[in-house]
């Protein structure tokens, strides 16, 4: 599923339009339907009518059947059904304000409306602005809605009291609108918000910016957003993702084959992403012939005195995901604390028997390294007297890829790493946004503003694949791509988790798979275990970073 900005969404609008010759107004018309059966939906599962909306459609059976009430089954014949998903068993109380903006957006309002007026529900049209203000394909929207007799108040001029409706259409801004709500719009969303009836969003919540996620002041909370054609990307990104409530997607009737063709990059990471754009073996079948040695060894260069469970948990987590050896290279003076406490895993220590980290330690790594199929460095490092040339030995020196985490990214933050030698081997790095500002060189915040665009960037200036933690993981690849996780939840916000992270992309780095198909499904698979782990123990909050190894 693509996500793209609105920039990318105008120029798809466009060449569907002009390439195709498909006109605007049908794509209004088929989105504007779109939200009108949304909302039917809604309506319906809130009067209790669930199930089937064929039981709501007006089927009709010739012949007895259906007829006399009996209580067989209907007998097969002549079946004529109708118009489903535009169809309300009983719209009795529902009465929906249609909140309308200028453009385009406001014209997917007034279709919906049409709609919604059809299946039997009371609609009002409330315009932000004077409708003799609106535009080409939201004009005509507007005088069919005239037309077709529904009820229109001008928001400033007409009495309006939101405690009459029982739903809200939001169809104020798209992905036109720029800034900060203004003037009617801002006391529109203002007053939907204080409403307390359920809100359904036309594309995106008013407020939100399309592209970021970040919510202007003030905007929609909505409970349902019927996004149009392709996923925005600030419907993804938090805070957006929080406002938009429930998001579905709906067709319009513009090719996904444009998004592949138009160079749109970044996409939701779901199962189909993962086998068909990813080419990931999502059942992760293993030759019947295969040995630990088919299956990678991993090299983990990590650990301290203080963060010691730090290397233990990368290291259950490459094993538990399948590759087929581990040797964890650590300071000698750690080796009596961990001795035994994973039994499967092979320990090397470096620095002499009662040594630490310190650069010359570098020179034991790369010799462990050889023959090695992936080296992860980080997890529980801690930071030592020339820990950047013992990077930059590593970098430099490993033929084979490499994965950074936690103090290795801190390193390479306060390192000039772009005059290092360029790597044959690919590098994954897995900072948390804290570590990501680090690298940037920006605030937390300004990570946070926009954790796609900044992450794509990153990626493929560095030529290295990253993945971005926290809640919608992004993942960027060195060409450009971007994927983004919806698996996992707030309980994996807890010590360790990341360390996880760091075996499972490793294990999977070490089984064969490239450094995008490694980084992407191992994410995903660490949000499944923890979703899996959250189960088992009846919270969320209950999950240690070790139960996420054990629901691999
Ligand atoms: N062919 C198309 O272009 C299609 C567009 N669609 C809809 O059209 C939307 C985009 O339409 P538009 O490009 O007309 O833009 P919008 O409908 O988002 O609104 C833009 C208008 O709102 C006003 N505005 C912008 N920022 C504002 C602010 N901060 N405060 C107050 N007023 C502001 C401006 O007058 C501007 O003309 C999409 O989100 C989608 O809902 C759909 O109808 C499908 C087809
Ligand atoms: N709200 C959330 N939703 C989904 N995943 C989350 C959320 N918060 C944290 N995580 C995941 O948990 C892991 C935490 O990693 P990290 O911050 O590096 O922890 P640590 O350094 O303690 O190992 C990351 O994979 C992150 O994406
Ligand atoms: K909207």
């Amino acid at each position: 599923m693509y996500v793209v900005t609105a920039e990318e969404m105008r120029k798809l609008d466009r060449e569907t339009i002009e390439q195709l010759g498909i006109p605007a107004v049908a794509l209004m018309e088929n989105a504007g339907r779109a939200i009108a059966e949304e909302i039917i939906a809604l309506c319906r599962s809130r009067s209790g009518s669930a199930g089937s909306p064929r039981g709501d459609a007006g089927t009709a059976a010739a012949g007895t059947a259906g007829i006399g009430g009996g209580a067989g089954p209907a007998a097969p014949g002549f079946i004529v059904s109708g118009d489903a998903a535009l169809t309300l068993g009983t719209a009795a109380g529902e009465r929906w304000f249609i909140l309308v903006g200028k453009g385009n957006n406001g014209g997917d309002g007034l279709v919906a409306a049409r709609y919604l007026r059809e299946a039997g529900i009371a609609v009002t049209l409330v315009y932000a602005v004077p409708p003799e203000s609106l535009t080409g394909e939201a004009a005509l929207q507007r005088d069919a809605a005239a037309a077709m007799g529904l009820p229109a108040a001008v928001y400033g001029r007409d009495r309006l009291d939101f405690a009459e409706c029982s739903g809200i259409l939001d169809a104020l801004l798209g992905t036109g609108s720029a800034g900060a709500p203004r003037g009617a719009y801002a006391e529109l969303i203002a007053a939907a918000n204080a409403s307390g009836r359920p809100v359904v969003s036309a594309d995106i919540p008013s407020g939100l910016d399309a592209d970021t996620g970040a919510l202007h002041e003030p905007c929609i909370h909505a409970a349902v957003t019927v996004c149009l054609a392709f996923l925005k990307r600030g419907l993804v990104q938090y805070p957006g993702a929080g406002a938009a409530g429930r998001v579905v997607v709906r067709s319009i009737g513009i090719p996904a084959s444009l998004a592949q063709s138009g160079g749109v990059e970044a996409c939701l990471l779901t199962p189909e992403v993962l086998r068909g754009r990813l080419a990931v073996d999502v059942s992760r079948s293993r030759s019947p012939e295969g040995h630990k040695g088919t299956y990678g060894h991993v090299l983990l260069a990590a650990g301290t005195m203080q963060m010691s469970g730090a290397g233990l948990l990368s290291a259950r987590a490459a094993l538990r995901i399948g590759c087929g050896l581990v040797t964890w290279a650590l300071p000698g003076k750690l080796l009596p604390a961990v001795i035994g406490a994973v039994p499967e895993l092979m320990l090397t220590p470096v620095g002499g028997e009662n040594g630490d980290w310190n650069a010359a330690t570098a020179a034991e790594v790369l010799r462990l390294s050889e023959g090695r199929d992936v080296m992860a460095v980080g997890p529980g490092l801690g930071r030592f007297e020339g820990d950047a040339a013992w990077l930059r030995a590593l970098w430099e020196g490993a033929a084979c890829p490499l994965v950074i985490d936690a103090d290795g990214l801190n390193i390479l933050a306060e390192a000039d790493y772009a005059n290092w030698a360029s790597r044959s081997h690919p590098v994954i790095l897995t900072p948390h946004p804290g570590e990501m500002a680090r690298l940037a060189g920006v605030s937390t915040a300004e990570v946070q503003s926009d954790r796609i665009g900044l992450a794509m960037a990153y990626a493929q200036k560095h030529g290295i694949t990253l993945v971005l933690k926290g809640a919608h993981t992004v993942i960027a690849t060195p060409g450009g791509q971007a994927y983004v996780n919806i698996t996992g939840h707030p309980g994996m916000g807890t010590g360790g988790a990341g360390d996880v992270l760091t075996g499972i992309i490793s294990g999977l780095l070490a089984q064969g798979l490239d450094a995008a198909q490694a980084a992407a499904f191992g994410v995903y698979l660490h949000g499944l275990a923890g979703e899996r782990a959250a189960r088992q123990r009846n919270h969320p909050a209950a999950v240690l970073a070790g139960d996420i190894i054990e629901a691999l």
